[in-house]
């Protein structure tokens, strides 16, 4: 009896499927028990676990090298095979991934439990990131308090670990190289499965710039009247502890101060969800009903039992915002500390789309429960929130009263609020992996680390520091995703994607019609459209089991990343901008100023 030899590799596949998701349940377990509470204890437990884990991925891993998969003509398992090729960090010696392992982990206990003091009382010493450093950062419109904030949250985060990040960056590198990768932004990059990617997302670059700086323009004005020459020079970079966020990476905490049409409806209904008495439970489960709407899954009983929906009092945890998958097709979690606010209303939207596309790619075999490339996993729940954000749904849910206006100052208004979250964000997204990029690629080293991130931060997003900045600082380690080691191209992918499959779906539910001027991109809320849902769920039941092009092409017909999208989503408002601007003659653009780099 011939055995026909793709035959035993699918048995193969099979076996490994099982044990595979098995350990993996096992680690993810591990996982969450120190995210969700930083012990001693519950690290060492993770460490005892991720070794275990990776010393069976290396078993593995010599066995599967040992089948001809390239010569398979079976396209699906020889995807499966070539995902399964790729050792990742286990292929380092047990001590180095040890290491490792210890490092993150370190990192994310300086970066989550670090405390700041209060401004006007340096005996109260106890402040979080999460909630109160955010909130004033979102809500004080002192400068001298936001820059007190600005930097003793750096101070007490980033210049904590920037030996420890030193490290990681040398042993990351070690660990790409034995999986054959030049270094590990390539490693990183593999993922997007397109060797032109960073031309791709250039490019994408290039088509928004001019939109973006347009936005940055007139804000920069507005604040250069609320707070002055001396605060806000109109020609140069904006300061960066004036724009409402700990990175400046969204805008939208000073639209109050910055409304191009005061007066109108408040789009911002964080005081409609306080005065409703809303808990972040109930933002939770308006994020449910919206995604079962579409005929998408609804969340497992598991899932309200197991999460972490509010920051618990009396231990140390990881407050950064994540859903996890235990990969057993029926435990799913978030955990975020939410606070009752509009942000805090989409970032749940966010974290129930991955939670979704877990759910919806939850048969596939455990190789394939990925998103069709990060981005994809990073936009899902994005593009409910362009429809859950839009004022007609925020009346449908009662979180704004009246009778929908056509009052087009009206919606220049709340294009701007989410141009402040949308656009502001695309330059942001981009320096933190061109940053990484460089550094990985050895073109940025130990000794310039600071000055490069702000010659970036400068360069991109014209931003520049409240204070001088050396190299005694280290401001990238004060974002989490830097010290966490989670690759950040990815939301830059998701704010471009998200409008692409947001017109797509919006087309399926009758909600916009390019040829009908009734019916702009945004003003679309596919609310209640199964027929858009269930277009939606076609594509994320295929998880990672096709080059992404291919998923996309089920959605929106196109196989290529393109930024038409957010420009057609945004046209109003670029139009509005330039005439604004043009009126006040505003200088486009940046001058650069020498405040980042003091040797
Ligand atoms: C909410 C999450 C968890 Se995937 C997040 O990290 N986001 C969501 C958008 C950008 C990025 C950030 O906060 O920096
Ligand atoms: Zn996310």
């Amino acid at each position: 009896r011939v055995v026909d030899p793709e035959q035993e590799a699918r048995q193969y596949l099979e076996l490994l499927d099982k044990e595979y998701g098995r350990r993996a349940n096992v680690e993810t377990l591990a996982e969450w028990g120190y995210a969700s509470n930083i012990t001693d204890e519950t690290l060492q437990y993770k460490l005892n676990v991720s070794a275990e884990h990776a010393k069976f991925q290396k078993q593995q891993w010599l066995e599967t090298i040992k089948y001809p998969w390239h010569t398979y003509k079976d396209p699906d398992i020889r995807r499966q095979f070539q995902k399964y090729s790729v050792l990742g960090t286990a292929a380092l010696s047990e001590e180095k991934f040890d290491k490792l392992e210890k490092l993150v982990s370190e990192m994310e206990s300086i970066y989550s439990t670090a405390k700041v003091c209060d401004y006007n009382d340096a005996t109260k010493c106890d402040l979080s990131l999460e909630p109160e450093l955010t909130e004033r950062l979102a809500e004080s419109r002192d400068p001298k308090e936001l820059s007190h904030i600005w930097v003793e949250w750096r101070h007490a985060s980033g210049e904590k670990v920037r030996s420890q990040f030193e490290h990681y960056v040398a042993l990351s590198n070690e660990a790409a190289v034995l999986n054959n990768f030049t270094d590990a932004s390539a490693y990183w990059l593999k993922d997007y499965e397109a060797e032109d990617f960073q031309d791709q997302v250039k490019a994408l670059w290039d088509q928004v710039k001019p939109l973006y700086q347009q936005l940055h323009a007139y804000v920069r004005r507005r604040l250069n009247e609320k707070y002055g020459d001396d605060v806000v020079n109109r020609r140069g970079p904006i300061p960066a502890h004036l724009l409402g966020n700990m990175w400046a990476q969204t805008w939208n905490n000073i639209f109050d101060i910055s409304v191009p049409f005061p007066g109108k409806q408040n789009i911002d209904v964080t005081e409609e969800m306080v005065k409703q008495g809303y808990t972040p439970l109930r933002m939770f489960k308006l994020s449910e009903e919206f995604f079962v709407s579409l005929n998408l899954s609804a969340m497992p009983e598991t899932f309200w039992k197991n999460s972490i929906l509010e920051k618990p009092e009396g231990r140390e945890l990881i407050c950064h915002a994540s859903a996890w998958d235990f990969y057993d097709s029926k435990d799913f979690r978030i955990k975020q500390c939410t606070a009752v606010n509009m942000e805090d209303l989409f970032t749940a939207h966010h974290e129930m789309g991955h939670i979704q596309y877990f759910l919806q790619y939850k048969d596939q075999p455990f190789i394939y429960k990925e998103g069709a490339n990060p981005g994809f996993h990073e936009a899902v729940g994005d593009v409910m929130a362009l429809s859950v954000s839009t004022p007609k749904h925020l009346r449908k849910v009662g979180l704004l009263d009246g009778a929908s206006t056509d009052d087009p100052e009206a919606t220049i208004n709340y294009l701007y609020l989410q141009g402040l979250q949308k656009i502001v964000f695309l330059p942001f997204a981009y320096v933190v992996d061109l940053w990484r990029w460089a550094v990985f690629q050895g073109e940025i080293t130990s000794d310039a680390y600071n000055c490069n991130w702000w010659k970036l931060r400068g360069q991109y997003q014209g931003i520049e520091p409240p204070v001088d900045r050396t190299e005694e600082d280290f401001d990238p380690g004060s974002k989490y995703h830097v010290i966490a080691s989670v690759p950040y191209i990815r939301y830059f992918v998701s704010f471009i994607i998200q409008f692409q499959f947001h017109r797509a779906l919006c087309i399926e539910a009758g909600e916009y019609d390019p040829q009908d001027e009734s019916k702009p991109l945004h003003e679309c809320d596919i609310y209640q459209s199964t027929k858009a849902g269930n277009l939606l769920s076609k594509m994320l039941q295929m998880g990672s089991s096709k080059p992404w092009p291919d998923a996309m092409e089920v959605v929106t017909g196109q196989r290529l990343m393109d930024a038409s999208g957010l420009l057609e989503y945004f046209r109003p408002l670029h139009k509005w901008l330039e005439q604004e601007n043009a009126k006040t003659s505003e200088y486009i653009g940046w001058d650069p100023t020498d405040k980042h780099c003091v040797q």
